[in-house]
């Protein structure tokens, strides 16, 4: 670059730094980005993963945005083929679909794989938000639309952001996890309006009678908490429950 005040001297500009002479560099910014690979240890620190994080969003919002009206369905990665809660998780999504839904699911086995399968073959939009894991399994074959997460708190942004509400099959510890998270946003306003329905009595029955008997007693959460889950075995009842809180 030609300087106006001295012409005969080169200088570079870096932002608002202006340099010559020996301060002139030997490389360009670009040359430094395509050139040399150079030590790797920046990519494991948090700065870096701040912007994996937010890439994380922005793809999940891109990809999740024109979704339209849905349900996030939960249930035990560990559901075989031939227990009646996958037939439940199959048919509950066939019929979220009926009745206009997308079906969102965690994309991986057991219920997860039942709820897409079911929503899928409605012809519905079987939507799966996969999460990275040790012992990576991929995404079930039912899933349309899959977004794959590297972290579990922006995956779960997901599953409350585009749904409507949640309908949770019996499970195990993630199962518990997505559900009280949802029950923690909707009890401090966070979320308004959050229909949450338990689908099997036998399996929930328990947890309910104690939060109503052992937590709200104690006066750790307030009369009324509990009334935010809705425990039913019926599918139709579970859809119309939805329906009718969604409008
Ligand atoms: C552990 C096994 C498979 C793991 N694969 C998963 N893929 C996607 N999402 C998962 C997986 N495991 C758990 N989740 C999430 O938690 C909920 C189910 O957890 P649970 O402990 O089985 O109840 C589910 O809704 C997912 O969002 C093979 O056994």
């Amino acid at each position: 670059m030609v300087d106006r005040m001295s012409p005969s001297r080169p200088s570079h500009h870096k932002g608002p730094v202006r340099l010559k002479g020996r301060q002139l560099p030997d490389t360009t910014t670009d040359q430094r980005l395509l050139d040399s690979r150079g030590d790797a240890d920046w990519v494991h620190t948090d700065p870096w993963r701040v912007l994996r994080i937010q890439a994380e969003f922005v793809e999940g919002f891109g990809a999740l945005a024109e979704l339209g009206p849905a349900v996030s369905v939960f249930g035990s990665a560990r559901t075989r083929p031939d227990d009646p809660m996958y037939a439940a998780a199959t048919d509950i999504a066939a019929k979220l679909c009926e009745a206009g839904y997308a079906v969102i699911t965690g994309g991986g086995p057991g219920a997860m794989e039942a709820a897409n399968k079911g929503a899928s073959e409605c012809g519905g939009v079987s939507v799966g938000l996969g999460i990275e894991l040790p012992h990576e399994q991929g995404m079930n074959e039912w899933v349309d639309l899959g977004v794959n997460f590297r972290y579990f708190f922006v995956r779960k942004t997901m599953f409350v952001k585009y749904a409507q509400g949640f309908i949770v099959l019996p499970g195990g510890f993630g199962t518990m996890d997505e559900l009280f998270e949802a029950l923690t946003l909707a009890q401090t306003g966070k979320v308004t309006s959050f229909p949450i329905v338990l689908f099997g009595s036998s399996y929930w029955g328990g947890l309910v009678d104690w939060l109503r008997a052992t937590m709200q007693t104690d006066g750790k959460i307030s009369p009324g908490d509990v009334d935010m889950l809705h425990v039913t075995d019926d599918v139709d009842e579970a859809i119309s429950y939805f329906v009718a809180k969604d409008r």
